[in-house]
């Protein structure tokens, strides 16, 4: 087994800058048909997007993948942001009903730019029989299938014909997985994006234990094309998880998944419910980690994101906050 490490035990080594300003720097990426402002894109969770974030992140610039929680609403979905003239970007699930919805979409010639297969364990069988469905009926589509958390994984589902895969299993700060089965990349989780951007012949998503913007930075040197991102998003007036109120304190919920407040019972919980610190406009947090990113990429010695990929790194296990926080 090759060298594991996590977020927290890597630094980036800074290279000569070649920019004047950071404002010179440009951050922005290709993923699938279309350009996005930065490599981030909200998890597609019930508590951290919603129609009116998605129309928004859509008009200005961002990526968005919609949760696949209101089932039977997606096709409208769809039709009303092609309405305006937006991006579609939806998810589904491998369950029978799923394979329906695939047809209804290929008989009335109704096309998302985007899908994402998005299942706990996307190394299986199910998600591959899924891809070559949705392949087959919707040619068209820029498809993402996950979670997996092997080079192998990866691979497989690339050869059955995903445009795209999600890296994360059990990283994620609402995860239990780790906790409840033992298994998963959470404590390594970079390490494991490392090992299947290798693998990769495709662009990968890096998702799940992403806790600071200088992760964001971490994820493209080691191979991620884009981040998925939930618990430092869910604290904002934007997302859809309830807003609480304890002790003077504004707090949002997020909750997992796969946890019983999604679920409805208690039945495969692998996800918990949490209280997230409120913190105003996702706008402002999206133009904060831009402006991160700006910076990253200076220290980089580039002007592109691509400047990234190739710093060099040390890994200092679990010493450089120093006992410091944000
Ligand atoms: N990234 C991560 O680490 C994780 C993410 N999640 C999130 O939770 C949500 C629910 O996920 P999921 O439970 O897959 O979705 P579903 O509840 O839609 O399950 C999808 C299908 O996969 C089966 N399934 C689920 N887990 C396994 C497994 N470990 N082995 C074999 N079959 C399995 C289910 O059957 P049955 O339930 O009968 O087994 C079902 O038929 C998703 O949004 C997912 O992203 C959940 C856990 C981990
Ligand atoms: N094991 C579980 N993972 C989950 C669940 N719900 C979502 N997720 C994953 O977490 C990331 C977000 O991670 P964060 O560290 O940024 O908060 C999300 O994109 C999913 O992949 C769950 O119930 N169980």
């Amino acid at each position: 087994m090759p060298p594991v490490f996590d977020y927290e035990d890597v630094q980036l080594i800074p290279n000569k800058c070649i920019v004047k300003s950071r404002s010179e720097v440009d951050t922005r990426v290709k993923f699938g048909p279309m350009t996005f402002n930065i490599p981030v894109v909200p998890a597609n969770m019930q508590t951290i997007i919603d129609e009116k974030l998605a129309i928004w992140l859509a008009q200005n610039g961002y990526f968005y993948i919609m949760h696949r929680f209101d089932e039977d609403d997606r096709l409208d979905f769809i039709k009303r942001m092609h309405k305006l003239g937006l991006f579609a970007s939806i998810s589904i699930g491998v369950k029978p009903q799923e394979y329906k919805l695939v047809d209804d979409l290929a008989k009335k010639n109704i096309m998302p730019e985007y899908i994402t297969i998005d299942i706990a364990h996307g190394h299986s069988q199910t998600v591959i029989d899924m891809i070559k469905y949705i392949k087959q009926k919707l040619s068209g589509v820029f498809l993402i299938a996950g979670n997996v958390g092997t080079p192998e994984g990866v691979r497989e589902l690339e050869n059955a014909g995903a445009d795209a895969t999600k890296v994360g299993i059990g990283p994620g700060k609402a995860c239990i997985t780790k906790i409840k089965t033992g298994f998963g990349t959470g404590g390594w989780q970079l390490a494991a994006v490392r090992l299947c951007a290798k693998a990769a012949s495709k662009p990968i998503i890096a998702d799940g234990g992403i806790r600071t913007n200088g992760d964001i930075a971490k994820s493209i040197r080691f191979g991620a094309s884009m981040c998925m991102i939930g618990s430092l998003f869910a604290g904002h007036a934007e997302t859809p998880g309830e807003l609480v109120e304890d002790e003077g304190k504004k707090y949002k919920v997020y909750f997992g998944s796969a946890s019983q407040y999604q679920k409805g019972e208690y039945k495969n919980v692998e996800g918990k419910k949490l209280l997230v610190p409120y913190r105003g406009h996702i706008e402002d947090t999206l133009h904060e980690m831009q402006e991160d990113l700006q910076s990253s990429i200076s220290y980089a010695g580039g002007r592109k994101l691509a400047a990234l990929r190739n710093v060099d790194y040390v890994i200092v296990k679990n010493s450089i906050f120093n006992g410091d926080s944000l």
